[in-house]
C-alpha cells in the first residue's frame, strides 16, 4: 500500500478544507483590525457602527468556516481509513497462507482498526491543523511586526523557549508512542491467544497463570502509555509558561510606552490580542506534530501488513484452461516442500497419479506428511520441487480461482461461519437451488440433524458453530462440499469426533461419491483405510508405499503394523 497514494486520493477534499480553513483564519486576523478602528473611533467621537457590523461579520465568518474545516478534513480522514481497511482486506485475503499463520491475530486487528485510525489523524486533522495553525502563526506575526517590530522580538523570545522544547517533546512523544503501539499489540494477540483457546486454558487450571500474564502485559501498555500522557502533558505548561512570560513583558513594556507616548493605545491592545491569537495555533501546531508523530508509528504498521507476501496468482489473472478428458485427478511427479526455517523437509520426492474417480486414504503416522500433501494439492504454498498436476493440468495453466473450484476440501475441525446452517451449506456454492440443498443434506445425512433443529435449515448457528456437535459440523461441511460438484474432494477424517453409526453413514457417503470424483481422505482409521480403492502410505514425508489393504498387509511392514494395532481385539474393545 502506496501511503501518498492514499493521501493523494483525498486531495480534493483535503485541499477544500486547508483552504476553508485558511480563510476562516483570515476572517479571524482581521479582527485585531476592525476592533483598533473601533477603539480609534470610539476615542475620536467617531460612529462605531461601521467597525461593529464588520467585527459580528468577520465572528459568524471565522465560525461557519471553522465547522466546514474539520468537517471536510474529518471527511477525507473517514475516506482514507475506508482505503486503508478495504486495501489491508483484500491483501489478507489473498496473502499467502504460510505467511498469514506468521501473524498474530490480535496484532493483525490493532494494526486494522487502531492503527488505521491514527494514521487518518496523522494524514488529515493533524496536517490540516498545522497548515492552517502555521498561517495563523504567520499572519500573526506579520500583522505584530506591522505594530511594532520590537515588541514582536520581545514577545518571541519568550515564545522561541517554549517552541523550542516543543520541538523535543514532539520527538520524545513519536518514540513513545511506537512503543506504546507494539505493547497496546502485544497485549491484544496474548488475549486473543487465550480467548482462542479457552477449554484448554479452563481444563489446565491456567486462569490464574494467563491473567497475571495478561496483567503484565496490560501492565507494559499501561506504562508506556502513561510515558505518552506525560510527554504530551509538557507541552502545553512549556508553551503557556512562554505565553505568560511573554504577555508580562509585552503589557509591561508597552504600558511604560502608551505613557510616553511611543505607543497608542489602539495599537497596544491590537498587539495584545494577536498574541493571544498566537497562541493557541501554536499550541495547536506542536499538537498536531506530536500527533503527526504517533501517526508515523502508526503508518508505519499498516504499511507493513499491506506488505504481506500474496499468493503467485491473486485470482485476477484467470488463465482460461481445460481439463484433458479422462485425466488423472491427482499427479504428484517428485514433489518436495520444505516448511520456512524447518530442519527437514514435510514432503520429500512424493509421486503417485490418482485416476478422475475412488477412494485414496492417505494413512501414515503423525507429521508424516499427510496434511501437508493436502495443501499442496489445493495450492495454499508451492512445491519447492517437482510438480503438481490437477485434472491433467499443470498449475501454472490454471488460474488459482479456477483450480480450488474444482477440489473441496473437508477439513478435521471444520470451521462454521456466522448465519444460518443454509447459509453455511451454500458459502462454496451461493447459488445452489432448495432441491441441490436438500440433495446434498441427504448424501450427508444430515437431514435428521436438521430435523431436530428449531428452524431448520434457517437456524442461525453462533461463533464456530456453536449448536452442532463435532460430528454433525463435519457432515455439514462434507454437504457443503458436494454443492460444489468437485473433481476432487479433500477430506481430513476427524480423529475422535464422530460415533459409529455416523462414522459408517459417512464412510458409505464417501464410498458413493468416490464413483462420482476422487476422493482423497487423510485416514485415521484403519476402517477407511480397508474400504478405499488404493492407499498411500507416508512416513517422514515420504511416500514410502501404495496399493489397495490386501497388498499392503503383504508387502509393507509400517502399514501392517499400524493396521494390526487399531484392528487387534483390544484396540476394537477399546
Ligand atoms: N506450518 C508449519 N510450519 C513448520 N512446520 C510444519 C508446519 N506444519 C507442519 N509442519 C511440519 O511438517 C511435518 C509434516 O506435517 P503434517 O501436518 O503434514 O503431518 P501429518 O501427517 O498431517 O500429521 P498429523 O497426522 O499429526 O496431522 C511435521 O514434521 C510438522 O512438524
Amino acid at each position: 500500500m502506496r501511503i501518498r497514494a492514499v493521501a493523494a486520493r483525498q486531495k480534493g477534499l483535503l485541499a477544500a478544507g486547508v483552504l476553508v480553513g485558511l480563510a476562516g483564519t483570515a476572517a479571524m486576523l482581521l479582527q485585531p483590525v476592525l476592533l483598533g478602528r473601533l477603539i480609534a473611533n470610539v476615542s475620536a467621537g467617531e460612529s462605531a457602527t461601521g467597525p461593529v457590523v464588520g467585527i459580528a461579520l468577520l465572528f459568524v465568518a471565522d465560525a461557519v468556516l471553522a465547522t466546514l474545516n474539520v468537517y471536510l478534513i474529518g471527511l477525507a480522514g473517514e475516506n482514507m481509513v475506508l482505503d486503508m481497511r478495504t486495501t489491508l482486506t483484500g491483501r489478507l485475503l489473498r496473502s499467502r497462507l504460510e505467511a498469514f499463520r506468521r501473524l498474530e491475530h490480535g496484532d493483525v486487528m490493532n494494526r486494522t482498526l487502531a492503527d488505521t485510525s491514527l494514521a487518518r489523524l496523522a494524514l488529515s486533522s493533524s496536517v490540516a491543523q498545522m497548515v492552517t495553525s502555521a498561517f495563523t502563526v504567520v499572519g500573526c506575526v506579520v500583522a505584530m511586526a506591522w505594530i511594532d517590530w520590537r515588541l514582536l522580538l520581545a514577545a518571541l523570545a519568550c515564545l522561541g523557549l517554549a517552541a523550542g522544547a516543543g520541538l523535543l517533546l514532539a520527538g520524545a512523544v513519536r518514540r513513545a508512542a511506537t512503543c506504546n503501539r507494539e505493547d497496546t499489540s502485544a497485549y491484544g494477540s496474548g488475549l486473543l491467544r487465550v480467548l482462542g483457546a479457552l477449554t484448554t486454558v479452563k481444563a489446565s487450571r491456567a486462569e490464574d497463570r494467563e491473567g497475571e500474564h495478561l496483567a503484565e502485559l496490560a501492565g507494559n501498555a499501561r506504562r508506556s502509555g502513561i510515558r505518552v500522557t506525560r510527554l504530551s502533558a509538557m507541552f502545553l505548561p512549556a508553551i503557556n509558561v512562554g505565553t505568560q512570560l511573554s504577555l508580562a513583558v509585552v503589557i509591561t513594556w508597552g504600558i511604560a510606552r502608551t505613557a510616553t507616548g511611543t505607543l497608542q493605545l489602539a495599537d497596544l491592545t491590537a498587539f495584545v490580542m494577536y498574541l493571544f491569537y498566537l497562541v493557541s495555533p501554536l499550541v495547536l501546531f506542536f499538537m498536531g506534530l506530536g500527533e503527526v508523530q504517533q501517526g508515523r508509528a502508526a503508518i508505519a504498521r499498516v504499511v507493513e501488513l499491506a506488505d504481506l507476501e500474496q499468493e503467485e496468482d491473486d485470482g485476477r489473472t484467470a488463465i482460461a484452461g481445460h481439463p484433458r478428458a479422462g485425466a488423472p485427478a491427482v499427479e504428484f511427479r517428485d514433489v518436495g516442500f520444505r516448511y520456512e526455517g524447518a530442519a527437514t523437509p514435510a514432503v520429500d520426492g512424493v509421486s503417485f497419479t490418482l485416476p478422475a474417480t475412488g477412494v485414496t486414504a492417505v494413512v501414515g503416522p503423525s507429521g508424516a506428511g499427510k496434511s501437508t500433501v493436502f495443501q499442496l494439492v489445493e495450492r495454499f504454498m508451492a512445491p519447492d520441487q517437482g510438480s503438481v498436476r490437477l485434472l491433467g493440468q499443470d498449475a501454472g495453466d490454471v488460474s488459482l480461482a479456477q483450480w480450488r473450484s474444482r477440489i473441496a476440501l473437508v477439513e478435521q475441525d471444520c470451521p462454521l461461519m456466522r448465519g444460518t446452517l443454509r447459509e453455511n451449506l451454500v458459502y462454496a456454492c451461493p447459488d445452489a437451488d432448495d432441491e441441490q440443498v436438500r440433495d446434498a443434506v441427504r448424501a450427508a445425512h444430515l437431514e435428521d440433524v436438521v430435523a431436530a433443529l428449531p428452524d431448520g435449515l434457517d437456524t442461525r448457528l453462533g461463533e464456530a458453530g456453536v449448536g452442532l456437535s463435532g460430528g454433525q459440523r463435519q457432515r455439514l461441511a462434507v454437504a457443503r462440499a458436494l454443492l460444489t460438484r468437485p473433481s476432487v474432494l479433500l477430506l481430513d477424517e476427524a480423529t475422535s469426533q464422530l460415533d459409529s453409526d455416523s462414522e459408517r453413514a459417512l464412510r458409505e457417503t464417501v464410498t458413493s461419491l468416490g464413483d462420482r470424483c476422487q476422493v482423497i481422505t487423510v485416514a485415521h482409521r484403519m476402517s477407511t483405510a480397508m474400504s478405499a480403492d488404493h492407499i498411500l502410505v507416508m512416513e517422514g514425508g515420504r511416500l514410502r508405499a501404495q496399493g489397495p489393504h490386501a497388498r499392503l498387509m503383504d508387502d509393507d511392514e509400517l502399514y501392517r503394523r499400524l493396521a494390526d494395532q487399531q484392528l487387534s481385539p483390544v484396540a476394537l474393545a477399546g
